[in-house]
């Protein structure tokens, strides 16, 4: 008799469901939280942001370093260190209302639809990031921003290994989380500081349904705390 567990034999071609998991306090996985569609959709976004007034670049560090992700941002930009009104070339298009509204979704499902994160949560930028298959980001904090609220994270396309660590210091202890396409990842309260980064991409594990060609996107959505710009 054929073992249920292993149809043909093949033990690949079974892979268990990936669970929700809280890495840390206030840091959580939530596997396959978009399903294919909501993915396609927001790859399409993405493609017509990566276009428009501030397109995809990379970003040069203050000590000459260039990074190896491209990136753009929606309503704030964002040039090391510090939230900007107006990009490299023009202003950033505005976050969209329905954006601002999937991450206080993301927030409700990763902290609990009643609580405060969620209630308040208004994220007011989005920083897009596209990684070929050798770009990386090397261990950081997002602490540009004057709110403690969470950073939502989506990521689209192939999957990565993202680095999740403690926040004292850039080193281990960390752990290491594959990240897929459809993934939301949060991290806030006491996690909101935690150093993070991406040492590798995996190249190929997009679904050809997605409609990319190669790559990954990753799309964090942030409260600046910076005052409402007049228009
Ligand atoms: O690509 C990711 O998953 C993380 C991106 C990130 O940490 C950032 O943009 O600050
Ligand atoms: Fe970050």
């Amino acid at each position: 008799m054929t073992d249920p567990s292993t149809p043909f034999g093949v033990p690949e071609l079974f892979e268990l469901p990936r669970e929700r998991a809280e890495i840390a306090p206030g840091a959580v996985h939530v596997p396959g939280w978009l399903d294919l569609a909501q993915q396609r959709e927001l790859v399409l976004r993405c493609r017509e942001w990566a276009t428009g007034p501030v397109p995809l670049r990379h970003v040069v560090l203050p000590g000459g370093g260039r990074m190896s992700v491209r990136s753009t941002t929606l309503g704030w930009d964002w040039a090391p260190y510090r939230y900007l009104r107006t990009g490299e070339h023009k202003r950033a298009p505005d976050m969209p209302g329905w954006l601002a509204e999937l991450g206080r979704r993301a927030v409700a499902e990763a902290c609990g639809e009643d609580s405060a994160e969620a209630r308040d949560y208004l994220p007011d930028t989005a920083l897009l990031n596209f990684y070929d298959a050798s770009a990386r980001m090397g261990m950081h904090q997002d602490r540009d921003e004057f709110s403690a609220a969470p950073i939502v994270s989506l990521s689209l396309g192939d999957a990565c290994v993202f680095r999740f660590g403690n926040t004292q210091t850039r080193a281990a202890p960390y752990q290491d989380v594959e990240l897929r396409s459809g993934d939301l990842f949060v991290f806030g309260g006491p996690s909101r500081y935690a150093f993070h980064g991406v040492p590798r991409i995996l190249p190929g594990t997009a679904a050809p349904e997605l409609g990319m060609k190669g790559g990954r996107l990753n799309l964090t959505l942030r409260m600046t705390g910076r005052a409402a710009p007049g228009r």
